[in-house]
Formats: structure tokens, C-alpha cells, sequence
């Protein structure tokens, strides 16, 4: 079971006058298998929505559950193993004095898995990399493999539920379409749950199935990806994101990664 369900999630930052109240009822369901996208202007607030269903933050108020069950303002070890978040700096993400093996090799001490070296290497071969990148740096390896160490790091758990941000926005465009593929298609392998933040339209109108549109803290229209490209969007400020991702490709398509 690995549905995600939001319901009028409100958070601030601050009290009293000086409060910054960053997400305002906002509600979304993603169903098991479901790749689904958070777009809107920097500072929306779609990355708080994420890390408040990664338990990083436990002040919210609204309701959310995964899989059906409620999330709490404690992280238990059973999520943790569920739910995943890859960020958009891979470089941020990894120790810079841990070698590839270290990294994949902690979550596994962590929640007490055996069989180490048999699953880094399974993981490494899932992420398109081979054996001998276990023993590199993270500064012996380029921004796509970074990105997909990273990648591996939040899958070596087998969780049911990845939350990615922004998880191109830091490549060269050359890479981008690579690690996209493969996320869709470890998604489609492993029937995982996606939920993605993106500032790019054409991210995700390659890897989603249906997107919410975020502004000022508040969703202001949920739609499919098939709406979006055939001109269904209905609010204004989609409809005036759609206009400015179509106008930077040469036939008025919503952008798509090469
Ligand atoms: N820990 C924090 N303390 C105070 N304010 C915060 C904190 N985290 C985020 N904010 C504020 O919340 C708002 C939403 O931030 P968030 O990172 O969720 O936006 P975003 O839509 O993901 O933007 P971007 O696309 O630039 O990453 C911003 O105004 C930000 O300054």
C-alpha cells in the first residue's frame, strides 16, 4: 500500500505578526503507482510539502496519511524504510569523505539489513553503474552518477514511495533525460509511488501522470499531464506557465527534456 493522501496541510513559519504561513490547505492524493508532480514559482512551497511527508517537519496541521495510515508527528523506523526523498544536489546529498559503498552501506547498518555487499552491488547494477564506482568519492564522479549514487542510497531500503526534488534541475541538460529515464524506469519495474517537486513543466509532463499546480502556499488546479499538453488547464497562472514553457520550444510544445 503506497498511496499518499494530503489533506489541508497548513504550515507556517514563525508566530504572532511575523508568522509566514507557507502552505495553506493544501490537498492532493496520489494512488499506489502514481507518478505525480508539484509545479509552481519558487518559494510555492512545494518543497515543504514533501518534508512534511518525510517527517522533517511536525508542525503542521491537516492530515496525511500513507498507505492509509496516518503520519504522526514521530518518524517511525517502518516509514522511513517507505518513503525515500532524493534531493536536487547529489553533492549536498553525499558525504564528500564517504566512498560510494560507505554511503549505501549506512542505511542497511541502520535498519539492521544483512547481506551488504550482495546488495550494493544488486542496487549499483539498478542505477546503471558497475561494481567498480563502490570504492570512488563523490568528487571521483560527474553530476549524472552522483545523482545516481543518490539515487541507489534511496532505493538500497526497497521503499514504496520516492519524493524527488527537483531531482534534473541541478544536471547539465545533457544528463537530464538520462536520469529521468531512469526513474521512470525503476518506476515502472518496481511499481513504485513518485511524488516530484519541479519547477520544469517539461520534467514533468515526461515522468508524470497528473500534476497540482502550486502559488503562494495553495494548490490552484490538480490536473493530468494529457489536460496540460492539449491546452486543459482552466487557471490562469497554469495556463500562463504552460504559455511560457511552450514558448521556448520551437513548435509551441510543452518543453520535454531531450
Ligand atoms: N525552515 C524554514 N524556516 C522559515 N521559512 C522557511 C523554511 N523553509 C522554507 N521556508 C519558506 O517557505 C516558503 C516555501 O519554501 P519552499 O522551499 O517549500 O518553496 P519551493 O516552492 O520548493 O521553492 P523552490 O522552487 O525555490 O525550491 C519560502 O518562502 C521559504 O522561504
Amino acid at each position: 500500500m503506497s498511496h499518499i493522501e494530503v489533506n489541508s496541510l497548513s504550515l507556517s513559519f514563525g508566530h504572532g505578526p511575523a508568522a509566514n504561513q507557507v502552505l495553506d490547505r493544501v490537498s492532493f492524493d496520489v494512488a499506489a503507482g502514481e507518478s505525480f508532480g508539484l509545479v509552481g514559482e519558487s518559494g510555492s512551497g512545494k518543497t515543504t510539502v514533501l518534508r512534511c511527508l518525510a517527517g522533517q517537519y511536525h508542525h503542521w496541521r491537516g492530515q496525511l496519511h500513507i498507505g492509509g495510515k496516518p503520519l504522526t508527528g514521530k518518524l517511525d523506523r517502518e516509514r522511513c524504510r517507505q518513503v525515500q526523498m532524493v534531493f536536487q544536489d547529489p553533492y549536498g546529498s553525499l558525504h564528500p569523505r564517504q566512498t560510494v559503498y560507505t554511503a549505501l552501506a549506512e542505511p542497511l547498518r541502520i535498519h539492521g539489513i544483512d547481506h551488504e555487499p550482495e546488495r550494493i552491488d544488486a542496487i549499483l547494477d539498478k542505477v546503471g553503474l558497475n561494481t567498480d564506482f563502490r570504492f570512488r568519492y563523490p568528487h571521483q564522479l560527474s553530476g549524472g552518477q552522483r545523482q545516481r549514487v543518490a539515487i541507489a542510497r534511496a532505493l538500497i531500503l526497497q521503499p514504496r514511495i520516492l519524493l524527488l526534488d527537483e531531482p534534473t534541475s541541478a544536471l547539465d541538460v545533457s544528463v537530464q533525460a538520462e536520469i529521468l529515464n531512469l526513474l521512470q524506469s525503476l518506476r515502472e519495474r518496481d511499481g513504485l509511488t513518485y511524488l516530484m517537486v519541479s519547477h520544469d513543466l517539461g520534467v514533468v509532463a515526461h515522468l508524470c501522470d497528473r500534476l497540482a499546480v502550486m502559488q503562494q502556499g495553495r494548490i490552484v488546479e490538480c490536473l493530468t499531464v494529457d489536460a496540460l499538453c492539449n491546452d486543459g488547464a482552466r487557471d490562469p497562472y497554469t495556463r500562463m506557465l504552460v504559455a511560457s514553457s511552450r514558448s521556448h520550444t520551437p513548435d509551441g510544445a510543452v518543453a520535454e527534456p531531450a
